[in-house]
Order: structure tokens, then C-alpha cells, then sequence
């Protein structure tokens, strides 16, 4: 077994998701008045993801981040306890002030190539289904967090080893989705 810690919920291999899964609901690490957030859909484009603005859970050197429609996502509980962690990002994590956890990300920029989606952390929900991880995104980010970069040869290893293979941003059918967008608003497409 690898002594390679990229996310606790893939360190022991990848699970599949359900096809049938429709959704549940998320909560924060807090022990009193967790904050819940309820996801009405099935997530999409889950992956790890190694850059510095995805929250990462202790000890592990990427997050794990998917997309749901944000129509589909509502906080349902203590909502009084998130504030936006950077407002001026993309993506506006909203955070527990409490515990820290990211509770959802929401893109308000209405140009943005993934407007209307929210971004979730499939492993802060008890339920089982999660379409899983499929590839690992801005790898080489670690590096800003501190990794060394004479570790990556081996962490690149791990990753493909877990059938999540390693790019340095996005996956190229996502990278492909973001050339179309801006492609189509300038009228080149
Ligand atoms: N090297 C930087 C990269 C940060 C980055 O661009 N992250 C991506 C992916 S996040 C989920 O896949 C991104 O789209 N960020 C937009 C945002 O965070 O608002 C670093 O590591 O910080
Ligand atoms: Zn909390
Ligand atoms: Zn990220």
C-alpha cells in the first residue's frame, strides 16, 4: 500500500457511483449547529483537485470537488455560519466561519464558462452514490502548498495507479468545454 496520502476518500481506491443516485445532503465538521446544505442532483465532473483554493480535508494534498447545477442546491440549516472566503475568486467558497469547511462554491459571473453550476465536496455527505472522481486537476499546484517538487514523479505515479489520471489544470474534454465558450463570445466559433 502506498504511503501516499492524496485524499482519504480514494487513498483505498476509487469507488464507483450509483447510477440511480439523485442527490443528498452535505454538512459541516462542526459538532453543534452544523451547517447542512441539501443537493437535489447527482454531481458531475468530480475530480481531485491539487490547487490552493480548494478546501482540502487534514492531511490530504488534494481536494475533492465536483459540480452540481446551483438550481439543485440550497442551504437548509445554519446558513448564519457561512461567509465567502475570497469574493473577489471565480468561484465563491462559502466557508463555515466556524470549522472552516467549504460548504459550496458559486460562480456569479454570468460570462464564466461554468456559470450555473456550483462546485461540492461529495465526502461531507453520509449518503453513498457520489458519481466518482475521475481524473486529478492542477496537480502540480501541490507544489504551491508546500510540496516538494522532487515528491511529484511519485505522486503522479499514485494518481494514475488510482485510475485518476494527472493533468495540470483541467481535464482536456473541460479544457475543450472553456476554448468553446470563450471561442463562441468572441464569434470566432
Ligand atoms: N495554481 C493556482 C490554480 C488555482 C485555480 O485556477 N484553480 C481552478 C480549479 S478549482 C476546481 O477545479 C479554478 O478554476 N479556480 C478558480 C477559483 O478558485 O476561483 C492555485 O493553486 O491557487
Ligand atoms: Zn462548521
Ligand atoms: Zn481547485
Amino acid at each position: 500500500m502506498s504511503t501516499i496520502s492524496i485524499h482519504p476518500a480514494v487513498d483505498k481506491g476509487v469507488a464507483a457511483g450509483s447510477d440511480d443516485f439523485g442527490g443528498g445532503k452535505l454538512h459541516c465538521h462542526c459538532s453543534d449547529r452544523q451547517v447542512e446544505v441539501t443537493v437535489e442532483a447527482q454531481c458531475a465532473h468530480n475530480h481531485v483537485c491539487g490547487c490552493t483554493k480548494c478546501w482540502k480535508p487534514d492531511g490530504a494534498l488534494f481536494s475533492m470537488v465536483a459540480v452540481v447545477p446551483r438550481d439543485r442546491l440550497s442551504v437548509t440549516a445554519n446558513e448564519d455560519k457561512l461567509e465567502v472566503v475570497d469574493a473577489s475568486a471565480a468561484i465563491q467558497r462559502h466557508a463555515c466561519k466556524a470549522c472552516g469547511v467549504h460548504m459550496f462554491g458559486r460562480i456569479e459571473n454570468t460570462d464564466h464558462p461554468f456559470h450555473g453550476l456550483d462546485f461540492i465536496h461529495t465526502e461531507l455527505s453520509d449518503e453513498r452514490g457520489w458519481a466518482a472522481p475521475e481524473f486529478a486537476a492542477f496537480t502540480s499546484s501541490i507544489i504551491e502548498s508546500g510540496t516538494p517538487p522532487d515528491e511529484m514523479g511519485a505522486i503522479r505515479a499514485r494518481l494514475q495507479e488510482l485510475g485518476l489520471t494527472p493533468y495540470d489544470c483541467l481535464s482536456p474534454p473541460l479544457m475543450d468545454a472553456i476554448a468553446t465558450h470563450t471561442a463562441k463570445a468572441k464569434g470566432v466559433l
